[in-house]
């Protein structure tokens, strides 16, 4: 992909940032140490951990770091690219710096304040945007671009080790940010837009990045303008569009159909932002990294595996969006299936963005039919506690009275493929529980014929191993094992191989949306749903969603604050399973 710029916080080779970023005129990353090299030299050491890096590694971006040199020509590839990825045609002059156009379609709204612009803040702090780079919001709202830097400014956090000359560079993110005003389907607004661009831009190779933080009602209207009227001429012009893409397989189809009017498929960038964990990102190293996990990763040897979420909070302030999808949509069909597909895939070819997507794409196709009589649906109620007293979904004034959309789900999956018959993969998500986390539970067979079967008693469930990845909060990696209590007798006790993320590591994590809006100035795919992914996963989907409607089958309804329905366990066991995160030891 034609990068025209480095984040070079990646590479081993501290030698090669510092080759290249000389040549081409970065911007420093920190400004700790006096010299080029002892910064890079010391914050090669410091930040061994949890840098931020496009996803898909060296290759990549050692090839962008010696190839988006200005004026050189560019390969084959990046000709490629380039052609497939602009829209206008229009040849980009040589010679020029790049400059990158990052606009917020819906600054004005709650994902944009909450995650959007902390995430290009902190990017910026990092050093990972481009020397030349603009930030603009557009909405409906009017204000101006004091009155945005304003409300950017109280989500802006320094978090990074609080660094120094934090107040600097915010000030100097902030100058960079502006604001426009417009109507979504407005051709004009978005021509004075491009206008306000290309003011920003002028004497450079200008590539635009457009990130749809909108509702779904709107997104058709804005790739329309936006790709007419406000796209790059010479440069590139991608687009990052919000879940949720669609409802079904036929509103996602027809989503896809309009959007390919205006934009190439290597132009959308479907985020789920899942993907952009660390965890997740961490699931695919260990298990090809490790021997000791990968011939293990099998029906020979798993019994089952949990995919967990569950919130703490229920829809507040978002029922009218919520009631229209329910838990199954919001958070199963993309969040959960995504890391399914990255858990259950075969090896992929290479870690190329295209061959990790087939193998998810494979996964989705293997997959059985979800039975209605394999998922259970449940619905938050009004409780007290404490004191306190906690709403109900329908208590929620934009929740129409009796509406029967899920807020809890669970559901028991199947992979018909030789690696995974007949394992059953459970997912489990819900609002308004006792607790908020995300987590992939791994529970492994019996050992056969186990010399210590006595010491654990009848229940020998107890006693096997669970691979636990918990996503969030506190994020960690720990194995269930057995083993012996210190002492002249043989007692056996469950202990934990404990990797704590915040034990282990001094850096804080980076969100997941700085992960996937730098992949997105990347041009890096592989944590973006390929349009064929999205096809699979609402295949999988709609039908079950459609016989729920139909039947309009009555969600269990469970107290605010609590475990969530019995009917979760009931269909646990049904598959002989066990819930994970209830068991003592969870
Ligand atoms: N918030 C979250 O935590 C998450 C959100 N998402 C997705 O991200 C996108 C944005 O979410 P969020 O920021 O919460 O959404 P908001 O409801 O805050 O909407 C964003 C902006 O869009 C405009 N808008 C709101 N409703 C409408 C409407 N009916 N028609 C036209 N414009 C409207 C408003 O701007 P103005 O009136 O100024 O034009 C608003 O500020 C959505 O697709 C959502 O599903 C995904 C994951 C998590
Ligand atoms: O996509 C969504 O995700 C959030 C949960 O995200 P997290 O990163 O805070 O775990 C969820 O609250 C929301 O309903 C859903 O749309």
């Amino acid at each position: 992909m034609a990068t025209h710029f480095t984040h070079y916080c990646l590479h081993s080779a501290w030698k090669n940032e510092l080759h290249a970023s000389k040549r081409l005129n970065l911007e420093p990353c920190t400004t700790y140490a006096s010299s080029w090299v002892t910064r890079i030299r010391s914050r090669f050491r410091q930040t061994k951990h949890f840098e931020l890096n496009s996803s898909n590694g060296h290759p990549l971006n050692a090839v962008s770091l010696q190839d988006d040199v200005p004026g050189k020509p560019p390969s084959n590839e990046q000709a490629v690219n380039h052609v497939q990825e602009h829209s206008s045609g229009a040849t980009a002059p040589e010679n020029l710096e790049p400059t990158l156009s990052i606009t917020v379609v819906g600054a004005s709204g709650d994902l944009a304040k909450k995650k959007i612009f902390p995430a290009l803040f902190a990017l910026y702090y990092e050093g990972c945007l481009p020397k030349n780079f603009t930030v603009f919001g557009y909405a409906r709202t009017k204000m101006n671009d004091e009155e945005l830097r304003e409300i950017i400014s109280r989500t802006l956090t320094c978090r990074i080790d609080k660094r120094e000359n934090c107040d600097d560079k915010m000030e100097q993110f902030l100058n960079r940010c502006f604001y426009h005003s417009g109507m979504y389907d407005s051709e004009d607004d978005f021509a004075a837009l491009d206008k306000k661009l290309k003011e920003k831009e002028a004497g450079k190779l200008p590539n635009r990045l457009f990130y749809l933080s909108i509702p779904p009602n709107v997104f058709v209207d804005v790739v329309r303008c936006a790709s007419l009227r406000a796209s790059s001429e010479t440069g590139w012009t991608r687009v990052i569009v919000e879940k949720p893409f669609g409802r079904d397989s036929e509103s996602s189809g027809e989503l896809t159909r309009c959007f390919k009017q205006y934009l190439t498929e290597d132009q959308i960038f479907r985020i789920d932002h899942y993907l952009g964990k660390e965890l997740v990102e961490n699931l695919s190293v260990l298990r090809f990294s490790n021997l000791v996990f990968e011939p293990l990763w099998s029906r020979n040897y798993i019994r089952n595996v949990q995919f967990i979420f569950s919130e703490d909070f229920g829809t507040e302030g978002r029922g009218g969006y919520f009631d229209n999808y329910g838990i199954i949509r919001d958070i199963m069909q993309n969040h959960l299936l995504q890391i399914l597909a990255l858990f259950a895939m075969e090896t992929p070819v290479s870690l190329d963005g295209e061959d990790i997507r087939n193998e998810k794409v494979k996964v989705l196709r293997s997959m059985r039919p979800i039975q209605l009589e394999n998922v259970i649906v449940g619905q938050y109620k009004g409780h007290s506690k404490g004191g306190k007293s906690y709403p109900g979904y329908t208590d929620d004034p934009t929740v129409p009275k009796g509406s029967l959309t899920p807020t809890f789900a669970a559901a028991a999956l199947f992979i018909d493929n030789a690696r995974w018959d007949g394992v059953p993969f459970l997912m489990k998500a819900g609002k308004a529980l006792h607790t908020k986390r995300a987590e992939i539970r791994v529970q492994f067979r019996h050992v056969p014929g186990n010399l210590y079967r006595k010491n654990f008693g009848t229940d020998l469930d107890k006693a096997t191993n669970e691979l636990v990845l918990r996503v969030q909060p506190d994020e960690a990696i720990y194995l269930k094992i057995n083993n012996k209590v210190p002492g002249l007798g043989m007692r056996l006790d469950r202990s934990d191989l404990n990797l704590l993320y915040r034990a282990r590591y001094t850096k804080e994590i980076p969100d997941a949306y700085e992960r996937l809006l730098l992949d997105a100035i990347e041009g890096e795919r592989r944590l973006f749903i390929r349009s064929d992914e999205l096809d699979s996963a609402w295949a999988l989907f709609t039908p079950l969603l459609k016989e729920l409607e139909v039947q309009k089958i009555a969600p269990e309804l469970y107290p605010y604050g609590s475990r969530g329905p019995v009917g979760a366990h009931y269909l646990a066991a049904k598959h002989n399973v066990r819930w994970g995160d209830l068991s003592d030891d969870s």
